[in-house]
């Protein structure tokens, strides 16, 4: 069927086309979409989503780096970045594998990430986690160099300019800023006659695994983690750290002197900065050993709850691994074989220690795996059936293609819970398992839409009529709103970096919806402040609780402070804990004390509004709902209005409500994400394309009434423009615009 003019081209469509450019044949799977290309080195293409691809060993075209004169001996060079770690580092032990001498490097690059450098407390971690990565490293023979410049690239050149460097390894990263430096580093490096390889050590799946029957992506959390648990092979098993790593020759040290320098010369920290932070160090220990203890010590007293307990906001409910995590000291895979282990020797009654972290202990049985050629026989044979089935069509199936592929079989005896439906299979930890998932998914929604960190997912979020009162937002971060659990979180960021999810959700909400100030005001807070500061999981966070997200909450639901307070601080003392003034009020006053009577807040010793006392709200709750309509009015507006937007904001006075409080259950990803995405074009195309991709599921209670709420509104606020794929990212534009011109044409 001929397309209509302007109609929404199919993510495979774009894909082809963006393929056609690139001069790669259609179908080949490059930058698309399925499982035999997942896990295969790839050659290096122009877009971001190649800046993650492993490349093949691509002929480098031209020797045009400028190459040392001294003949030092030719090495590989090892570029740590968010993988600070010796244990299963799969760009450590495939330089190890090369067999030349390793050059392990860290590059300070802040002004290259802009706005997205690393914040005070994420700077604080970094340097501590650099100091246990030398250790380690040290430990193994090798050491680490430093290097400091404006770009990566140009840090890169001049240590090549001076080193013979035959090949660079790294491990893929997905936020916006890393997608955009490693492409370019790739493609430049691999023109300029240096071979660059690239892995996956951040996640269980590269994005591009996890796909749509269409080869399109996903988005919502519920479809993509049910596709990821079905896949018909487990992620990868974790490897060992090399025993053993070759040191360059002197001369290479030599001729390093130019160009790096120590760890104190990168200045991570001002001597006043260095000074505030003191106090983490009594609480937090940084690098691979911390992450280890940590872990193991979850395992051992929380883990085991977690499902029950995780949102309880005044014990330690969850593991914190959250900012090691984030640095990479501990691998996700070694997390997933610990935790499945743990429910494997559950359903068999047997007592097991957190095995799969020791390197020494491997775990029995069912993780052994085949030797090689079997491994690699079935896995192909896997990807085929998965392919059949799920109608993705396959790239090349060289042996070199799947080489790379995981390793693991979902045979048999296997409990990887390959091939069956996500509810199905989860075990007694799956709660635990589904927070790594949507670590991944966080790293999904950033790769396949990397414009996140900016706009909203869903563009008529976009134009909402922000209260721009920075005097709220200055309060907001103080910790001084006169809402008790809100400030009681907001002091706690400040000192400790750190905020359980449950709180990051309060606050978040607390500033979006009863404040109005704009989301990403939020996040370059959170940005600043946070020890786990993680750009695709803050994109993720604050699009979920902002209305952003087709499964998160919706922008015109307010959180129920209240509530809230009284579900996940039941007896006050996380309140208590962080706001010394209110520590003496009784329970039943303690996250509303404005309405507790004048002689118990003398007998609490504690004055309401006066300088040095507790603030009265910010905010009148039912003026806050007021405004928030009024917002969900003009975005109504607009909708109706085929995106005009009108600057009348009070002409229409809907008689629609604001709904009610969502419900103190909703955990990021909860909902089970079952609204129906609409792109810009016609629900006809959608239901091609997009929705085609999702599996069918049961409507969640939430997305029911949500749903309800919207047809009684006669508008679907889950309804927005996704653009399918990265090439959206260039040529994003407001789709407001897009739909009017859309309609401008069709009439
Ligand atoms: C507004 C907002 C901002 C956030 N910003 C960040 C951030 O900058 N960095 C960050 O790591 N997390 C962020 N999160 C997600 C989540 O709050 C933290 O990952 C979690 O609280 C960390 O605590 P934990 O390690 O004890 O987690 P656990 O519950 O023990 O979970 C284990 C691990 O799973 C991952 N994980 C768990 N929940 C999520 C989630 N919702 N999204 C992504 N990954 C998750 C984390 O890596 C975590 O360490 C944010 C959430 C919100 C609502």
């Amino acid at each position: 069927m001929p397309q209509a003019r302007g109609a929404r081209r199919s993510p495979r469509q774009r894909q082809n086309s963006k393929n056609k450019k690139a001069g790669i044949p259609a179908g080949s799977g490059v930058g698309g979409a399925n499982a035999a290309n997942a896990a295969a080195p790839t050659t290096t293409t122009t877009t971001a989503a190649a800046a993650a691809a492993p490349p093949t060993a691509a002929a480098p075209t031209a020797a045009a780096v400028p190459r040392p004169n001294s003949n030092n001996g030719e090495v590989s060079v090892v570029w740590f970045r968010r993988d600070l770690r010796t244990d299963d580092n799969p760009a450590l032990n495939a330089a190890v594998a090369a067999g030349r001498p390793i050059l392990p490097i860290f590059i300070w690059e802040p002004e290259e990430q802009g706005q997205f450098q690393p914040g005070r407390g994420s700077r604080w971690w970094l340097n501590r986690s650099l100091a246990r990565l030398e250790d380690d490293l040290k430990a193994i023979g090798a050491r680490l160099a430093y290097l400091r410049g404006t770009t990566a690239l140009r840090a890169l050149r001049s240590l090549f300019a001076r080193v013979d460097v035959k090949e660079l390894f790294f491990n893929n990263l997905y936020d916006a800023v890393s997608l955009a430096r490693d492409c370019s580093v790739k493609e430049t490096l691999n023109n300029e006659g240096v071979t660059v390889t690239t892995f996956n050590a951040d996640l269980l799946y590269e994005p591009w695994e996890v796909l749509g029957s269409g080869g399109e992506p996903f988005h919502t959390f519920e479809a993509f983690w049910s596709r990821m648990q079905c896949l018909s092979y487990a992620p990868r098993r974790p490897e060992s750290a090399p025993a053993r790593i070759a040191l360059p020759s002197s001369d290479v040290f030599d001729a390093l002197r130019e160009v790096a320098c120590t760890r104190d010369e990168l200045a991570l920290l001002t001597e006043d900065e260095d000074r505030c932070t003191e106090s983490l160090s009594a609480r937090w220990r940084p690098g691979g050993h911390g992450a280890r203890r940590i872990f193991e010590s979850f395992c051992r007293h929380a883990l085991e709850s977690f499902s029950w307990e995780r949102a309880k906001v005044d014990i330690a409910s969850t593991s914190q691994l959250s900012p090691h995590m984030h640095y990479g000291e501990i691998s996700v895979r070694r997390i997933y074989y610990a935790v499945k282990d743990l429910e494997y020797a559950a359903a068999r009654n047997e007592t097991r220690g957190v095995t799969a972290l020791s390197e020494e202990a491997e775990p029995p049985a069912p993780y052994d795996e085949m030797d090689d050629a079997s491994t690699l026989a079935v896995r192909r044979r896997r990807v085929h059936e998965d392919a059949r089935r799920t109608g993705c069509r396959l790239g090349d199936d060289t042996p070199a293609g799947m080489a790379n592929m995981p390793r693991t079989p979902a045979g048999a005896g296997s409990h990887h819970t390959a091939g069956k439906p996500a509810r199905e299979v989860e075990g007694p930890h799956g709660e635990y398992l589904r927070c790594l998932g949507l670590r991944e998914w966080s790293r999904y929604l950033s790769f396949f839409y990397p414009f996140t960190h900016e706009r909203s997912l869903l563009s008529q979020l976009r134009a909402v009529p922000w209260n721009y009162d920075e005097t709220m937002f200055h309060r907001w971060k103080m910790g001084t709103t006169g809402y008790p659990l809100v400030d009681a979180a907001m002091r706690q960021l400040w000192s400790t970096g750190w905020l359980h999810n449950r709180m990051r959700m309060v606050v978040a909400s607390f500033l979006v919806k009863h404040l109005l100030l704009p989301w990403q005001w939020g996040l370059r807070h959170f940005w600043e402040c946070q020890l786990d500061a993680d750009l695709e999981s803050d994109v993720l966070g604050w699009q979920y609780v902002s209305g952003c997200l087709a499964d998160g909450h919706t922008f015109m639901t307010q959180i129920d402070l209240e509530m809230e307070a009284r579900r996940f601080d039941p007896n006050g003392n996380y309140v208590r804990r962080w706001i010394t003034q209110l520590s003496r009020l009784p329970t039943q006053h303690i996250h509303a004390p404005w309405l507790a009577p004048t002689e118990v807040l003398a007998a609490a010793g504690v004055e309401l509004g006066s300088d040095g006392g507790y603030p009265l709200p910010i905010v009148d709750p039912a003026e806050s709902k007021e405004r928030l309509q009024r917002a969900v009015d003009h975005l109504r507006r607009i909708a109706i209005n085929g995106g005009q937007a009108t600057n009348a904001l009070t002409a229409e006075v809907s008689t629609a409500p604001v709904p009610p409080a969502e419900s103190g259950d909703d955990e990021v990803g909860e909902h089970g994400g079952s609204v129906p995405l609409e792109g810009a074009g016609s629900p006809e195309e959608m239901s091609n394309s997009h929705a085609a991709g999702c599996p069918s599921r049961e409507m969640s209670p939430t997305a029911a009434k949500r749903s309800e709420v919207a047809a009684m509104d006669g508008i679907d606020f889950g309804k927005g423009t996704l653009p399918p794929t990265l090439r959206d990212v260039h040529d994003d534009m407001c789709s407001i615009d897009r739909m009017n011109k859309r309609k401008r044409s069709s009439s």
